[in-house]
């Protein structure tokens, strides 16, 4: 019977690592999580069980803190270095692909800050070979929500259809979105940051005969606003409002009380692409 290894990468999943920055009184704060996965010449480690081409997870953990020692301009940056560090220094080692989650610390005052219930936070994906460098940005679990300008009507009817047609619904979802950056000759920040605001923006200005029509939307207005971005993948689920019917009660409901319903949940999902 022939039996071979098939692909295998490796590493340190979910480093937390909070660099402080306190040149003056004013702090600033970067909160990561930080995985990497390494790939290369890797058989005998699982073959032979020859630990020499293997650089130990643990190490990649050090790694992490002792270059976040240099500092952290934005997560796209230090993944980037940490990924070439990793391939450039050791030979067995010809790929690297970094996950990085930056969590997001609302400011209070010089030093003192508060974070939400973990929701919102921006995202960063980083790959090498050895020669080239693909750069991946986004953000996940960002909770939006039109209370009006959606509708959802003119769908297919078939014998198991209930669902009454819309013409004034609530629009909410909570927004997975990841972008590649194409030109890494970039401020990332300002590149997310202008990404973000496009796809607030969208979410906002578009009259939604759909949440597929809203998608759109939101990948288009992030390529026309960021030029170094090619590609726009979302991932969003419909959280559902129902309108509670209120008439066993004797009172009407014109659109002002909903039942948020947590699953079954629609699920959007499409790659908007500059052509
Ligand atoms: O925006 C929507 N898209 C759908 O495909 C769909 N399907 C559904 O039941 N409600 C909705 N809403």
């Amino acid at each position: 019977m022939a039996i071979e290894l098939g692909y295998n990468q490796y590493g340190k999943a979910e480093t937390r690592v909070v660099r402080v920055v306190r040149d003056t009184d004013r702090h600033e704060i970067t909160d990561l999580n930080v995985s990497s996965a390494l790939r290369g010449d890797l058989t005998a480690v699982h073959l032979d069980g020859s630990n020499a081409n293997v650089l130990p997870t643990d190490t990649q953990k050090n790694t992490v803190f002792a270059f976040a020692r240099d500092g952290i301009s934005s997560p796209e940056e230090f993944g980037v270095r940490l990924a070439r560090h990793y391939v450039d220094s050791q030979e067995p080692i010809h790929g690297a692909h970094l996950k990085l989650e930056q969590y997001t610390w609302t400011r209070h005052g010089d030093h003192t800050f508060s974070r939400g219930d973990g929701g919102e936070h921006r995202t960063a994906e980083i790959d090498y070979d050895g020669t080239d460098v693909k750069v991946t940005q986004g953000l996940r679990d960002l909770l939006l929500m039109n209370s009006t300008d959606s509708e959802f009507t003119g769908y297919i009817v078939d014998k198991y259809t209930t669902l009454a047609p819309a013409t004034d619904r609530i629009l909410a979802t909570s927004v997975n979105a990841e972008w590649k950056v194409s030109d890494l000759d970039v401020d990332y920040n300002k590149a997310y940051e202008t990404a973000r605001n496009a796809l607030i923006a969208a979410f906002r200005d578009t009259y939604s005969l759909s949440l597929q029509q809203t998608l759109y939307a939101i990948g288009e207005q992030i390529i026309k606003e960021v030029p170094q971005v090619s590609e726009v993948s979302l991932t969003l689920p419909n959280k559902h409002h129902f309108l509670v019917d209120l008439a066993p009660f004797g009172l009407e409901n014109p659109g002002e009380v909903f039942y948020a319903a947590d699953r079954p949940y629609g699920l959007i999902e499409g790659t908007v692409k500059r052509n």
